[in-house]
């Protein structure tokens, strides 16, 4: 488990994390989400010890980073896969991350086994592909057999085989218990991974929350319509208690109704439809509309954040 309190950091007059509260949990997949600039990044560096907090405190299994004895065997991280030493091959990076903390040799194979390096452990990392470079900064953070584990943004720049395989590599971990915290600046990719989601935005907290629970207040499913006869369509639907809104290329947005009910209503009224779907809203167009208030460089101000801080999801 890791707990954040009041967690905070400046950087000069830059406040990157502020006064951050949350728990990450065993037994499953948290997402840590934000824009650009949110401050996931230095959140996890204060988890790890990489970064001391300006105030409020962080815990690993009740203490802080810098208690835990051999820290690789209770949290492993994947930060920055590039932070290997190139001219070493992936066996010797492992081997001396493992020599360095006190875990068995033999722990090497069986990582790289893990992560499918086993053909290539004795060719120099500095050679492999970015996914490559991926796998191999997902074997050190599994070299200690921790029970906590954190990747931030894993799957940046990876072909789809290689998204895939780390989120199932997620998924089985924990299965097996131990706590995962993913951080990401896709909504779409969380949705897919994800148990529980976290986000803030320009370092404050926005949601914390179950998925399934985002996904129900937040993917609106509607019925589109475009037809030539609109001011009656409207009229038909008014009087069957249906409100239409205007949407895109001059469609007309109904919620609360199926295409069945909308085609068969207008059909009995003889209206002509050029076209009747079912919509779905994405979850990213409603990550964006929570973000949107804090997103720290974009073109025009938006709406304003969805949920509160304190919004839990209920
Ligand atoms: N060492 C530093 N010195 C000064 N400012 C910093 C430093 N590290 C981060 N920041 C600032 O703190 C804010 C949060 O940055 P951080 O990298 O934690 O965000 P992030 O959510 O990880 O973003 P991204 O998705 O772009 O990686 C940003 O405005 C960043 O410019």
């Amino acid at each position: 488990m890791i707990e954040l309190e009041g967690l905070t950091k400046r950087f000069g007059t830059k406040t990157a994390v502020d006064q951050l509260s949350f728990t990450v949990r065993p037994g499953m997949v948290t997402g840590f989400l934000g824009p650009n600039g949110a401050g996931k990044s230095t959140t996890m560096r204060m988890m790890l010890g990489l970064d001391s907090p300006t105030s409020g405190t962080v815990r690993i299994d009740g203490r802080h980073y810098r208690e835990l004895d051999e820290p690789l065997k209770h949290i492993g991280a994947l930060l920055d896969a590039k932070a290997m030493h190139g001219g070493r091959t992936a066996h010797n990076n492992l081997l001396c991350l493992a020599q360095s903390n006190r875990i068995p040799e033999g722990r090497v194979d069986e990582v790289l086994d893990i992560v499918g390096l086993s053909a290539v452990a004795r060719k120099k990392s500095k050679n492999f592909s970015m996914g490559m470079g991926q796998r191999l900064g997902i074997a050190a953070a599994l070299l200690g057999d921790p029970r906590i584990l954190m990747f931030d943004e894993p799957v940046n720049g990876l072909d789809p085989e290689g998204i895939l395989w780390i989120r199932n590599l997620m998924k089985h971990l924990a299965s097996e218990g131990r706590t995962i915290f993913v951080s990401s600046h896709l909504m779409s990719e969380m949705a897919l991974t994800a148990d529980h989601l976290v986000v803030i935005g320009q370092g404050r907290l926005l949601a914390d929350t179950s998925m399934a629970d985002f996904i129900h207040h937040n993917s609106r499913s509607y019925v589109r319509l475009r037809t030539p006869q609109q001011e009656q369509t409207r009229d038909v639907l008014r009087a069957a208690g249906l409100t239409a809104a205007d949407g895109a290329d001059g469609a007309l947005e109904i919620d609360g109704a199926t295409t069945e009910h909308v085609g068969e209503l207008l059909g009995e009224h003889g209206i002509v439809l050029h076209e009747l779907s079912a919509q779905r809203a994405s979850l990213e167009d409603a990550f964006m509309r929570m973000t949107a208030g804090a997103v720290e460089y974009h073109a025009h101000e938006g709406a304003a954040p969805q949920w509160g801080a304190d919004a839990k999801g209920a």
